[in-house]
């Protein structure tokens, strides 16, 4: 048996070529797989949301493992910051879709798999229709408001959601599944306040890390296909990779969950931006802003500003904007005293959430001149100077 019974129904089906046979042998020799549950593996659709750090291992090695159908989400195009940990994506894919650098790569590892594209942003007018073609979703994207979409739908259409994050040296995985255990509205009933949780891309991460969390997720999946071992449905793996320390929490089903819980609010999927606060006048409004086009014109003027860059020295090491003097934000409080109130202050990180930040705080100290520089110190470098390197 496997655990999913779309997978059950359609076993006995067709048999194996020889290339085939070679190819998935360390697995038909396993009494515990077999070419009955080969067959399942050739049977299974997974669809993968996020062909990035978590996409990558997991897509690698569910082709690998002979998966019959693999459908890929993801509407980003391949950075050369992405080749530290996506592993998928080659340097010469640089700047194509990471839906075409995974297909590549997906068909280079093994021609036998199907490969469904889908080269968008997976969104509440979208989900439902390509979810519903699947027999197991597994979350590799790094924001919440795709991830509240993925599990909506995935509690609305009843599928597993293997889910996996991760920051900096620490990671997490579990397995959704509201049929048979809690969602991931009962473990995250209410999203973090926008900017208070530090996006890879700002706070950074170990690039091995997604691959053993990645892993993880892909483990679970060919669990799940197969029907064998204990599915980590209701257990939230923690891995430190510093302490290389792994733990579990036990998660419970929460009864007054409003999309799986016994009396559901939640009916249809919702403006998951809006439901994150993401994008709404109260997040956009909270710090004024100011473009690059306006610091450069201001820096080539005559008003006199304080322009304060509030990352840490190791990444003000990496580049720099001239001028600019440095506060690093963990040493914002003890050091606001150095700035001056009656001045204009505009203040930078490296995309913008942590000088909002920093903002807020010269704000709470009476500082009324104040400025975020959208984008940070990238944006100067897209637009201003590229001789600024980006990180
Ligand atoms: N709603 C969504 N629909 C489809 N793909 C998504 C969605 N949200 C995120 N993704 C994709 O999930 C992947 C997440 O992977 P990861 O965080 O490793 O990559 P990244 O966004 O390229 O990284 P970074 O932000 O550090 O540059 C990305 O490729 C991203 O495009």
């Amino acid at each position: 048996m496997s655990y999913l019974p779309r997978v059950n129904k359609v076993f006995p089906a067709a048999g194996f070529t020889h290339e085939e046979i070679r190819r998935y042998g360390r697995h038909l020799i396993m009494p515990e797989v077999t070419l009955e549950g080969q067959q399942k593996l050739k049977a299974a659709r997974v669809l993968a949301v996020g062909t990035g750090g978590l996409g990558s291992p997991l897509l690698l090695y569910l082709a690998a493992a002979g998966v019959g159908r693999l459908g890929i989400v993801d509407f980003d195009t391949v950075d050369d910051s992405n080749l530290q940990r996506q592993v998928l994506h080659k340097t010469r894919n640089i700047g194509k879709p990471k839906i075409e650098s995974a297909i590549e790569a997906i068909q280079e590892l093994n021609p036998n798999v199907e490969v469904v594209p889908y080269q968008t942003a997976l969104r509440s007018e979208n989900a439902l229709e390509i979810l519903q073609d699947y027999d197991v979703v597994v979350d590799g994207t790094d924001n919440f408001p795709t991830r509240y979409l993925v599990n909506d739908a995935c509690v609305l259409l009843g599928k597993p959601n293997v889910y996996g994050s991760i920051f900096r040296f620490e990671g997490q995985a579990t397995v959704f599944w509201a049929e048979r255990g809690p969602c991931y509205r009962c473990l995250y009933p209410e999203p973090p306040d926008p900017g208070m949780v530090p996006s890879c891309a700002e706070g950074g991460v170990l690039g091995v890390l997604p691959g053993l969390i990645g892993m993880v997720q892909a483990i679970e999946t060919v669990k799940l296909i197969l029907g064998l071992g204990d599915p980590l449905i209701g257990r939230l793996l923690l891995f430190d990779a510093l302490g290389m320390e792994f733990r579990e929490f036990r998660l419970r089903k929460d009864p007054g969950c409003p999309i799986c819980g016994s009396a559901p609010s939640i009916q249809s999927l919702v403006d998951y931006e809006a439901f994150c606060g993401i994008g709404t006048p109260a997040a956009a409004d909270d710090v004024p802003e100011i473009t690059v086009q306006e610091l450069k014109r201001r820096l080539d003027g005559a008003v006199e500003f304080d322009l304060i860059d509030v990352r840490e020295p190791h990444e003000v090491a990496i580049a720099q904007i001239p001028g600019a003097k440095v506060i690093p934000l963990s040493q914002f409080h003890q050091r606001i005293h150095e700035l001056d109130s009656a001045r204009e202050v505009v203040l930078f990180c490296k995309l913008g959430p942590r000088s909002a930040k920093a903002c807020r705080l010269l704000f709470d100290a009476g500082f009324r001149k104040v400025q975020n520089l959208a984008g940070g110190i990238e944006a100067w470098s897209l637009e201003i100077d590229p001789s600024v390197p980006r990180y």
